[in-house]
């Protein structure tokens, strides 16, 4: 057994990098920058107002100080005029500033009759004006590569002027779920059955992330079987299998996937849940064996197959992968030789202190606990017993980095 971040490593490395598209604004938000992001136009375009008011001349504002109103530049709409000494020009909250104004005097702080203006209280130079670029300038890079694309940076891509981004190819993943126990969501479910649910919620974490997961038809107990599902990955990144990894009679994949030419990197890890993990390469294609347990499956969804799917997106790593603290809110006995991951309900004390609570029962095959769980509380391997109240790391469920 190899230690989980030993694992992680060796999935990680060598992964190719995905392909480039490029998408419109609206595809892009949730995909992940290929290259810098540059701004074909500063923001604000051009010196603008903050407010509704008068570009004045700042030196001609003293209190009962009268301005002659020349002219109205409406946003949208910039005014030829000059403003001169003792001249003004009405203009509203994102109006260019006419030439010769060097503040805006906010209509609160005047009165007016006609194209006359009196002054209540003076303005100092600059007041109300954004200035050109003081948001980002015209070629500035704005967004850098390897970025997941947020709502925000969808928002700043559309003020860059940037209606299209080249983001990188959402990786496919094909899910092959293997056991002759394994029904379809909605089957009629034989005596000895189940339902493959891991693959669903394997794949809905992939969708989640960014990627484009496809669920293969089921693969019996055979090695034929699973060989032959098995074929055809010519236009996959990844295959993901689900059950079959352990070490009984039935337990095919290493072996059949090996007929195909499987070359195994490792198998088994000293991880709970998720031992029986398995990596290698058939041809070029990544393959990792998920353990069939459900929740085994889906924390090494989250442990090992997010992050090879950021690598693969050229996602630049968080370098915690999503790591917390909070404090336990229970005792918790001594660790054994697996790094765990106990499924946990996350609380905040009346400071407003995280705290964690592991659920009594941590069966990897129980998914209600996971579904209606807010995180996973870490255990180092050995990790010695802890207190009620002392510092543990977890991983938040639906972490996303927005
Ligand atoms: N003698 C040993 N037995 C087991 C060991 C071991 O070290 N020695 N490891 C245990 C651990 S840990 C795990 S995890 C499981 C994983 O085994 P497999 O990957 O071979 O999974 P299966 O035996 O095929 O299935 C296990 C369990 O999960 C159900 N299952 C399978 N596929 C799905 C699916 N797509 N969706 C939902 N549930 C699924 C299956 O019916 C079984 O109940 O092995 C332990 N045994
Ligand atoms: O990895 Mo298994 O689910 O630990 O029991």
């Amino acid at each position: 057994m190899i230690d989980p971040s030993e694992a992680l490593t060796r999935i990680v490395s060598g992964l190719p990098l995905s392909g480039t598209e490029t998408v419109s604004l609206m595809e892009a938000a949730g995909r992940i920058t290929a290259a810098p992001v540059l701004a074909r136009l500063s923001n604000p375009p051009a010196d603008v107002s903050a407010m509704d008011g008068y570009a004045v001349r700042a030196a001609d504002t003293t209190a009962g100080a009268e301005l002659r109103i020349t002219g109205e530049a409406p946003a949208g709409h910039p005014s030829a005029e000059t403003v001169t000494a003792g001249s003004c020009v009405r203009i509203f909250t994102g109006s260019v500033i006419p030439d010769g104004a060097d503040a805006v005097l906010i209509q609160e702080n005047t009165t007016r009759d006609g194209d006359r203006l009196t002054v209540t209280q003076p303005v100092t130079s600059g007041r109300f004006i954004r200035a050109r670029g003081q948001d980002f300038t015209c070629g500035q890079p704005v967004i850098p590569a390897g970025k997941r694309l947020s709502a925000r940076d969808i928002g700043l891509a559309a003020a860059a002027n940037c209606p299209w981004i080249t983001v990188r190819r959402r990786p496919r993943v094909a899910i092959l779920s293997t056991g002759d126990e394994i029904c379809l969501p909605g089957d009629s479910v034989p005596p000895g059955s189940i339902i493959g649910s891991a693959a669903f919620m394997l794949g809905a974490l992939l969708k989640e992330a960014g990627a484009d997961p496809v669920i293969l038809p089921v693969a019996k107990d055979t090695a034929g079987d699973i060989r032959q599902a098995a074929t055809g990955l010519a236009t996959t990144d990844m295959l993901l299998t689900i059950g079959g990894a352990s070490v009984g009679d039935y337990d095919l994949v290493k072996a059949a996937l090996g007929e195909a030419g499987l070359v195994t990197d490792f198998w088994k890890i000293a991880m709970r849940p998720g031992k029986p993990l398995m990596f290698g390469h058939l041809g070029d294609t990544p393959v990792i064996g998920l353990p069939g347990n459900p929740v085994a499956a889906f924390v090494c969804g989250i442990v090992f197959v997010l992050p090879a799917l950021r690598g693969m997106s050229g996602e630049t790593p968080s370098g915690d992968n999503g790591r917390e603290k909070a404090r336990l809110a229970c005792d918790l006995p001594a660790n054994d030789l697996r790094f765990d991951h106990l499924r946990a309900a996350l609380t905040r004390d009346e400071n407003g202190i995280l705290l964690a609570t592991p659920f009594p029962k941590q069966d990897s095959g129980m998914i209600s606990p996971l579904a209606t769980g807010d995180a996973l509380i870490l255990r180092d391997a050995h990790a010695p017993a802890a207190k009620a109240g002392e510092i543990c790391d977890i991983i938040r469920f639906g972490h996303r980095d927005d």
